[in-house]
């Protein structure tokens, strides 16, 4: 074959992408093709700190194609109609794209085949590119469902899987002439400031953060991972979530060292598969109720706001608010504490929460983020949908010494641990002279009215 088109979307890398190193095996020359797409402008997806990790990594790959003789084809307008024009323009026969799992991913899979069929071209889907084990390629045994709905039976399965080979970066691409746009910055793809603490993106980036990962604190994982003032975590979901870097590379390089810490971290890239094997089956469940619970949310909006902003009253919940905000990002135990804070102590429906942090994430990402958020609400996959998780013990065991509260909320860096816990208890006489708010809601009578509004004892 003479051309292809290798169109990247969540795939943003040259190491162990089996897009292009299909695309390169089929044809003499490939099309590396981004598509700014005007159709995910329009879903409200595209905000500030995506959008700057995005111009990042499209950055990187683009450097990284040169060195290799090509460069990043990029085009605006709807996906769709670009790949379409792009392939007709170069008389490429195959489009070859990474399988993807949400609504939006899927539509634009079904509208490309169609659309390329009826120009007698051909639409080849990698469905090994987005996560390590294809969504889909594992049911429960005997069952007929289509997915697994509860993480641990999935985990076992997922764990003996036999995961592809990693394959290797190209060492020359060439580019038929074709014309390009050029790399779009940050505020072409979304207007507005990102966090002032965004990690940057792209593939080289993704690289040298793995392998500071692998040569040391990976293996601390498994003790680490929840101190929250220790940071302890990989910070390597933005990068995954692009594609920067590959999840199937960086389980076999997870678990070629066998020690506590890698298979508690092997564990937590499972739960990444997990979500997405439940979003492909249940595409709805990026705004239903995955299992609903017939719940009666409150509409409570000077509780919300305070919950955005950090000011509830509970330090631990609004030292992982500001990180939020400044970062673009938190570890996983804060995301928990913070959505089951909303979604639970105030009783705020869940999607209001996940629409807030998809306005921030830099890893936002419907799969994990959705059915996450329906995890922490109760209405997902968790075996005890009805369990509340109290700030006050959460900060005691997570943040014993206050340190991760004072790095986030400046106007308590005076305080010693024991004053930082003691907070939320104390009364306005002496709170007087700090300027951080009495707690917005009680605790005791917050899990009451969950419990009533849900209909459990
Ligand atoms: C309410 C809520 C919302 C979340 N939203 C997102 C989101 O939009 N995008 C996102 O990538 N993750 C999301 N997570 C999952 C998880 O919190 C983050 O992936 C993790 O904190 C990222 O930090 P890390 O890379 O240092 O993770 P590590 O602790 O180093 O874990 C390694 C990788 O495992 C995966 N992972 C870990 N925990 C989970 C989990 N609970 N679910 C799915 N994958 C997991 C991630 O890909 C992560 O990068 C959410 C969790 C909660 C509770």
């Amino acid at each position: 074959m003479r051309v292809c088109v290798a169109l990247f979307t969540a795939d943003l890398r040259l190491h162990d992408n089996p897009v292009l190193q299909a695309a390169l095996r089929d044809a003499e020359r490939v099309v590396p093709l981004f598509v700014v797409d005007t159709g995910i402008r329009r879903t409200g997806f595209a905000v500030p700190n995506r959008a700057a990790f995005l111009a990042d990594s499209l950055a990187d790959l683009d450097a990284a194609l040169r060195e290799r003789g090509g460069r990043l084809v990029v085009r605006v307008g709807d996906v769709v109609e670009e790949t379409c024009r792009v392939a007709a323009e170069t008389g490429a026969e195959v489009v070859h794209l990474a399988g993807g799992v949400s609504r939006y991913a899927v539509r634009r899979e079904e509208r490309l085949r169609a659309e390329l069929a009826g120009d007698r071209r051909e639409l080849r889907v990698h469905d090994a590119s987005l996560t390590a084990v294809p969504p889909g390629a594992l049911t429960p045994a005997g069952s007929g469902k289509d997915h697994f709905a509860v993480f641990t039976p999935y985990f076992r399965r997922w764990e003996s899987f036999s995961v592809r080979r990693v394959l290797p970066a190209p060492d020359a691409v060439r580019v038929p002439d074709v014309r390009s746009a050029g790399l779009p910055g940050a505020r072409s793809l979304a207007p507005g400031s990102p966090s002032p603490g965004l990690p940057a993106g792209g593939e080289s980036e993704a690289r040298r953060r793995l392998r500071d990962w692998l040569s040391g604190p990976l293996s601390a994982y498994d003790e680490r991972h929840d101190d929250l003032a220790a940071d302890a975590t990989s910070r390597l979901s933005p990068y995954l979530h692009f594609g920067c870097l590959s999840p199937a590379e960086l389980l076999h390089r997870a678990r070629a060292q066998d020690n506590a810490g890698a298979h508690a971290f092997v564990r937590q890239l499972a739960w990444r598969e997990f979500h997405h094997q439940v979003l492909a089956a249940r595409p709805d469940a990026a705004d239903h109720d995955y299992r609903p619970r017939h719940d009666r949310w409150r509409r409570a909006p000077k509780e919300t706001e305070a919950w955005r902003d950090g000011r509830t009253g509970y330090p631990v919940v609004d030292a992982a608010m500001r990180q939020l905000r400044h970062e673009g990002w938190m570890p996983g135990r804060a995301r928990l504490l913070a959505a089951s804070f909303l979604a639970k102590t105030l009783y705020v429906d869940w999607r209001v929460g996940a629409r807030h942090f998809l306005d921030l994430l830099v890893d936002g990402d419907v799969a994990n983020n959705q059915l996450n958020w329906q995890w922490a609400a109760g209405t997902g996959t968790d075996t005890r949908p009805n369990r509340l998780l109290n700030p006050l013990v959460q900060a005691r065991r997570f943040d014993p010494d206050g340190e991760y509260v004072r790095r986030w909320l400046p106007e308590l860096r005076h305080l010693d641990a024991r004053a930082v816990h003691r907070l939320p208890r104390l009364d306005d006489a002496d709170r007087a002279g700090l300027d951080y708010p009495a707690p917005i809601v009680d605790l005791e009578a917050a899990a009451a009215r969950f419990r009533a509004g849900r209909g459990v004892d």
